[in-house]
């Protein structure tokens, strides 16, 4: 569509990344005409800043460390990993941070798309304003869907922005690898970007004012300290950064514990922050800059044709929950439109039900970590009477066979009363692929008596489960 056209579609779409193309694509499906808009690259920040890239700068390092957990192909591996080759694989996965390949995407899908930054105006209307100044003013029959993600969390920390830190955008997208790189955070980003920059040689200091990743089970986090220590990396826990300055040299971070950290470059991964500062919100009664709360229609609470899917709504920030959101979404505005049932009962077609109690997630670190549904201490605090089982994944001999030495803890939460399965934390080498199994066993709340009948091919990693049924106890 050409800029400065004013138009009129049943659904606009606001923000073309991963989970925005879901909606649209959905909502085509359903018979609908829809727009999106897109103020940068088509994809969004999964593709070209966030998962992709990231998973694409640790997959090289984990391939090696593989390779050397079993003799025979440990001593083949005689060089270190080429890491230019490794910035150059993944500059492929970006597609160099061009979206020609998304927007053809978008025109085969039958989705229009109009280049811009866009905020709402007026109810059902959303303007576009293109890089050369130029306005479009779309408007939308059925509904508007906000999908702009979210941006890096800066803290104030004084002296941190006047540093010009790393954000993970910064990290993902570095066409070189500094000497030294300090981490200012515990969650997930940091520990990733750890993982893969002290695999590519760099000196690496996370510093989290608490431990690592603490909305895991704790063992999944204690895991990873100590492999990141392993690999030289150091890592400060409990405790805050006072200030940073940016040095000739790089930077310098003071801690309240004293400590003084030097570093050619500093990363800030504390968090997101909702892209919804200059979206219009205030056009429409909202606060800009806040996160949109929905329903499980992923309906803003208070209108009836504002919908909010993706980082936006703060409800599960992963990519795959977004499009499940997106597809709950795409399709729950077809049906409104056509005046056709509407099927919004916990697990039906049109709510993302599984945001609430069955996240599953994968922690791309040195070891992996798996999990799905509720952690032990969220289970309790959530009131349900829980019993935990744990098993050390490296006793099983799909495990042996995989790696010497394999190091890996698996614990399984169960509900007592219904004899279900509420979460489960695989942490290991390639735990990754055991996950869906157990997203399986918490989303059909498959009674305990009848896993057992699911038998684990021998000698494989899943013969956890097994072990994890056996040590629970077999019902009589
Ligand atoms: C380093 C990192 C690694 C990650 N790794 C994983 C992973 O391995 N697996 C996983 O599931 N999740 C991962 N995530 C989370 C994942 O990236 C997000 O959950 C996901 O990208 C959210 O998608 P979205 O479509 O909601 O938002 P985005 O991808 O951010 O898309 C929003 C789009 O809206 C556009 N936009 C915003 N405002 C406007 C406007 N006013 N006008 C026009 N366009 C606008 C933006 O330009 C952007 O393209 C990672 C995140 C980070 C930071
Ligand atoms: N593999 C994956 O699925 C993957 C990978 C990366 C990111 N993500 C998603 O992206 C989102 C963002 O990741 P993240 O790691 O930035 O956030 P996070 O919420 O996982 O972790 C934030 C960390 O920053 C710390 N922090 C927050 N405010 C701070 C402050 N003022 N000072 C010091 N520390 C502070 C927290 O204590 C925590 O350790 C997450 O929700 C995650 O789900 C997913």
């Amino acid at each position: 569509m050409e800029s400065g056209t004013d138009s009129e579609y049943d659904v606009i779409v606001l923000g073309a990344g991963a989970v925005g193309e879901n909606v649209a694509d959905r909502a085509v499906q359903g018979g609908l005409t829809v727009v999106i808009v897109e103020g940068e690259l088509v994809g969004g920040e999964c593709s070209y800043w966030a998962c992709m890239p990231s998973k694409a700068l640790l997959r090289s390092a984990q391939v090696l460390r593989a390779a050397r957990a079993v003799p025979g192909a440990a001593e083949a591996v005689t060089g270190e990993l080429d890491v230019q080759a490794v910035l150059a694989r993944r500059n492929s996965f970006t597609s160099n941070w061009k979206d020609d390949g998304q927007v053809e995407w978008l025109d085969s899908a039958g989705i229009s798309l109009v280049r811009g930054h866009g905020r709402i105006t007026a109810a059902k209307e959303v303007t576009v304003t293109a890089a050369d100044g130029s306005a479009t003013v779309l408007t939308a029959r059925h509904a508007v869907v906000v999908s702009t993600g979210s941006d890096a969390f800066v803290p104030d920390i004084p002296g941190l922005r006047e540093a010009g830190p790393w954000t993970s955008r910064d990290a993902t997208s570095t066409q070189s690898v500094p000497a030294s790189l300090a981490i200012i955070g515990g969650g997930v980003v940091a520990v990733e970007m750890a993982t893969a920059f002290a695999g590519f040689g760099t000196a690496v200091t996370v510093i989290s004012r608490s431990g690592l990743l603490t909305t895991l089970e704790p063992f999944a986090g204690e895991r990873v300290a100590e492999a990141l220590r392993e690999q030289r990396a150091t890592v400060l826990l409990d405790t805050k950064t006072n200030q940073v300055t940016r040095t000739p040299d790089g930077v310098v971070l003071e801690l309240v514990n004293g400590t003084r950290v030097e570093a050619e470059q500093v990363l800030v991964a504390t968090g997101r922050t909702p892209r919804t500062g200059d979206v219009g919100l205030e056009a429409i009664g909202l606060e800009p800059g806040s996160w949109l709360e929905t329903d499980d229609t992923m309906l803003v609470r208070g209108f009836d044709w504002l919908y909010a899917t993706g980082d936006v709504n703060n409800r599960a920030l992963l990519t795959h929950q977004g499009n499940n959101q997106a597809r709950a979404a795409g399709d729950v505005i077809a049906a409104r439109a056509k005046g056709a049932p509407v099927s919004d009962a916990p697990w039906g077609t049109h709510v993302a039900t599984a945001d609430h109690q069955a996240v599953p997630q994968v922690t791309f670190a040195e070891p992996e970590i798996a999990s799905v549904g509720l952690t032990s201490a969220a289970a309790r605090e959530a009131g349900y009477d829980i019993r935990v089982v744990d098993y050390e994944i490296g006793q099983v001999s799909g495990a042996k066979v995989r790696a010497d030495g394999y190091r890996g803890t698996a614990r399984m939460v169960v509900d007592e009363r219904r004899k279900v399965i509420l979460g489960v934390t695989f942490v290991g080498p390639d735990v990754s692929e055991l996950l869906q199994a157990a997203t399986f066993a918490v989303v059909a709340e498959i009674p305990l008596d009848r896993l057992w009948h699911a038998v684990p091919a021998y000698p494989t990693v899943n013969e956890i489960w097994l072990r994890l049924l056996e040590t629970y106890g077999r019902p009589a």
